[in-house]
This record gives C-alpha cells, structure tokens and sequence, in this order.
C-alpha cells in the first residue's frame, strides 16, 4: 500500500535542471536507500518531498501521513540544551513534551548528554540528537539526509537497529548515504541518482552488481 507517489516531478534552480523527470512510488513499512554522486539532488528531492520547495509535477501522499525530516546538517543555536533542542523539536510539531518518555529513549539508545549545550556537542552526537527527536515525533514517513554521517562505529550500528525498528512497525523510511554497505543492509530498495533523473532502482541485488552498474552505467544506461 503506497504511502507517497512522486510523477513527473522536476526541480529547477533558475536556468539549472537539478532534478528531471522523477518517479517514484513508496509503501508502508518499507526503506529506501537514496544514493547518487554530490550535486545529484538528493538533498534537493528530500526538500521537495517534504514541502520545503517548489516544484513542477506531482507529489502525493495521504492527508493524515505525517512526515518528519532530519537534515544532512542540523543547526543548533548556542545556549540550547538537548533537552530544550528535542522539546523544541516536538512543540513545533505539535506534540505534548514529556520527559520521561525522552529519558527512556536517551538512556535505552542514545545515552546524550541532553543537559549539555547542543551546539559543543560533536558531530556524531549532534546527528544523533536531531534523529531523537524525529523518532520522538514519530511520524508515518522518515526522511533521512545523510544520518550515517559523522557517526560512530556504534552509532552506526545503532542506526541501522534504529531503521529496522522502524520498519517493524510499519513505517516508511526514505534515507540518503554515500554508504552503499549501510543502505543494503536496511534497505529493501536502493533509487539511484545521476544529474537529477532516477535512473534506476536496485532490489534484492548485491552490493557488488550496484557498484559494478554504477561505475558502469555509462555503457548500460
Ligand atoms: N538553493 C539553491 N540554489 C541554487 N542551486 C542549488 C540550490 N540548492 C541546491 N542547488 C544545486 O542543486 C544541485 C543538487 O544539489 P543537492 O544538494 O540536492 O545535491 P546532493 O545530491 O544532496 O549532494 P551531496 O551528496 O553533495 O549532499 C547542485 O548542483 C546544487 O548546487
């Protein structure tokens, strides 16, 4: 059962295409890798699922799905505890802040220091605190730029659990790496993007036919 289908749908920064013609359909419970060189526009593609920028074509989702997002770079004003950066995080969307509830998840996974300002936290520990708090959210579609990002080996494994988690109860997690070993861990279908065009889809394949079509896409494209 699809929970978001994009037709058609393409992205232009005043003369420059950046993304061309994309479709793409995704269902409940499922993940989805994103992988594409930089400047591919996967960043872009994310901002446009998520209704933070125009587009031309179509993008649709149910009415009660909920999306949240965590971007490939989190800011984090200074002076802002963990804390206060997560009851932020869920005032803003409309969630009643409880202590315990983010207390219970630090401690069970994240293990933050969330009476620390955020913004002396590491890179790592910064990635793990806007995924926190998009966990917390808890909404039906997760967008994730890039969360493999800077962290640790066990943060790594801890996010890949983190996915799973959510596929288990029927979530649908759409995320973006350079990390083609991560993403086919977790993923049940890896898009790939070049210049802006989705050219292809990989499921149930080996890493190495990805890497072998993808150094070699030139020829069989
Ligand atoms: N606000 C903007 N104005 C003009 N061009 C932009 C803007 N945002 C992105 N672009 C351009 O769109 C293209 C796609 O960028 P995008 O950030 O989506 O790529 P990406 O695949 O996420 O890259 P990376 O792997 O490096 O994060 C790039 O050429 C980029 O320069």
């Amino acid at each position: 059962m699809e929970i978001i289908r994009v037709e058609n749908m393409s992205k232009s920064f005043g003369r420059a295409k950046v993304l061309d013609d994309v479709s793409l359909v995704c269902d409940w419970g499922k993940v989805y890798g994103l992988v594409g060189d930089n400047g591919s526009g996967k960043t872009t593609l994310f901002r446009c699922l998520t209704g933070m920028a125009s587009y031309e074509g179509m993008i649709r989702k149910g009415e009660w799905v909920t999306v949240g997002y965590l971007p490939a770079d989190n800011f984090f004003y200074p002076l802002v505890t963990g804390y206060e950066y997560i009851e932020f995080c869920l005032r803003a969307y409309g969630k009643k802040v409880n202590r315990k509830q983010i207390d219970y998840l630090n401690t069970k996974m994240f293990r933050l220091p969330l009476g620390r300002y955020a913004s002396e936290y590491s890179t790592g520990m910064q990635k793990k605190l806007g995924f926190m708090a998009v966990c917390l959210q808890g909404p039906d579609l997760y967008i994730l730029d890039e969360p493999f990002n800077g962290i640790d080996l066990k943060g790594c494994i801890q996010m890949k659990q983190l996915i799973r988690n959510l596929k288990a109860q029927w979530k649908t997690v759409i995320v973006s790496s350079h990390r083609l070993d991560a993403l086919h861990e977790v993923c049940d279908t890896i898009y790939y993007l070049r210049e802006g065009k989705l050219l292809k889809g990989f499921a149930h394949r080996s890493v190495e036919d990805i890497e072998r079509f993808i150094l070699h896409e030139e020829e069989e494209a």
